[in-house]
């Protein structure tokens, strides 16, 4: 056995000491931020766990529930929101929860109630669980002012309110992206240590990207801004080469790869679905909040999607985000388009 080298693994960055760095830019900080989130990692652990072996442990499927949304849940849907459920109460430093999977949000027993809402999607790209492709969960969180008289409206915020917002992806390998306001951060999961070690420091998304991410099996529905801005990625005006499409049908996946390699997620509003398909509280607004600590942008096609104020739980929202530049390209078509009525 290499012994230096074995040594050297014990100054890796894991998770748990970025975050403590981080607990100690904060002096008034007791903790409690640090505890909710090694909780929420320790929720990532045990599902990468059972996506790992899902085939094998008969966790493909359907589970025979529908849930809020009216989609059949997967057994890995059902599973996930168990344990995030009670990852995230356990942790004691919650008190109220909005998750994709309960169509009402989860008051916590006010014993065991902390300062934290966390809204999440336990499973995300479930329509890629029986075929091994990628997946994720996704979170974001809010401080809530009182947590002994905490209601609807402390999670109904803007996502500018949010402190912090993460996802973790289930793919080839298994890697947990976070952001607490200062940056944000990339850990893969080490499954010899069992630890989260930081392998992407400080990420940047590039200004512009060559790949464009979109459902094109939605085109007909399109709005004239979204039908423009596909036909400018596949027949740039300026002679400038086409640029790639890729899109995996997981929002964690498809996300994650334009954070690291740049270009534009969108997935837009359409006549079928006006208000477009991803939900505000969990899937819109913690992935605008990562764009934007990146570099990028995040835009529903009339505003900053952090501007949002969703009214209810499971809203939804149009969204384009992505590389600065490819953002501003299709806010400046919505304002052209618009104007030109
Ligand atoms: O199949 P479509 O219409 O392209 O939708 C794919 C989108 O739906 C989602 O699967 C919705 O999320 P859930 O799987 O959590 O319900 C996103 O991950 C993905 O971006
Ligand atoms: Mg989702
Ligand atoms: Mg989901």
């Amino acid at each position: 056995m290499d012994h230096a080298a074995e040594a050297q693994r014990t100054d890796l960055m894991t998770i748990t000491r970025h975050v403590l760095n981080e607990q100690s830019r904060h002096p008034e900080s007791r903790g409690d931020f640090t505890i909710l989130l090694s909780h929420i990692v320790l929720g990532c652990k045990f599902v990468a766990a059972a996506v790992n072996k899902a085939g094998l442990a008969k966790l493909i499927g359907l589970a025979g529930e529908t849930n809020v949304q009216g989609e059949e849940q997967k057994k890995l849907d059902v599973l996930s929101n168990e344990v995030f459920v009670k990852a995230l109460v356990s942790s004691g430093r919650t008190c109220v929860l909005v998750s994709e999977e309960n169509e009402e949000a989860i008051f916590v027993d006010p014993a065991l109630r902390g300062k934290y809402c966390v809204c999440f999607d336990p499973l995300d790209g479930s329509s890629n669980i029986d075929c091994g492709v990628s997946i994720g969960t996704i979170f974001g969180i809010y401080m809530v002012k009182d947590k002994d008289n905490v209601t609807l409206e402390d999670v109904l915020q803007p996502g500018t309110n949010m402190l912090a917002a993460g996802y973790c992806m289930y793919g080839s390998s298994c890697t947990l992206v976070l952001s607490t306001g200062n940056g944000v951060n990339g850990f893969t999961l080490d499954p010899s240590l069992g630890e989260f070690i930081l392998t992407h420091p400080n990420i940047k998304i590039p200004r512009k990207g060559k790949i464009y991410s979109v459902n094109e099996g939605n085109a007909k529905n399109w709005d004239g801004p979204t039908a423009k801005f596909v036909e400018k990625c596949k027949y740039p005006e300026d002679g400038s080469p086409p640029r790639s499409l890729r899109y995996i049908g997981s929002m964690v996946a498809d996300v994650h790869r334009t954070l690291l390699y740049g270009g534009i997620f969108l997935y837009p509003a359409d006549q079928k679905s006006p208000n477009g398909k991803l939900r505000v509280l969990y899937e819109v607004f913690p992935m605008s909040f990562l764009m934007e600590q990146a570099g990028g942008q995040a835009f529903t096609g009339k505003q900053r999607a952090l501007e949002l104020a969703p009214a209810k739980l499971h809203d939804r929202s149009p969204v384009f985000l992505g590389s600065y530049d490819d953002v501003e390209e299709i806010k400046a078509l919505y304002a052209s388009m618009s104007n030109s009525g």
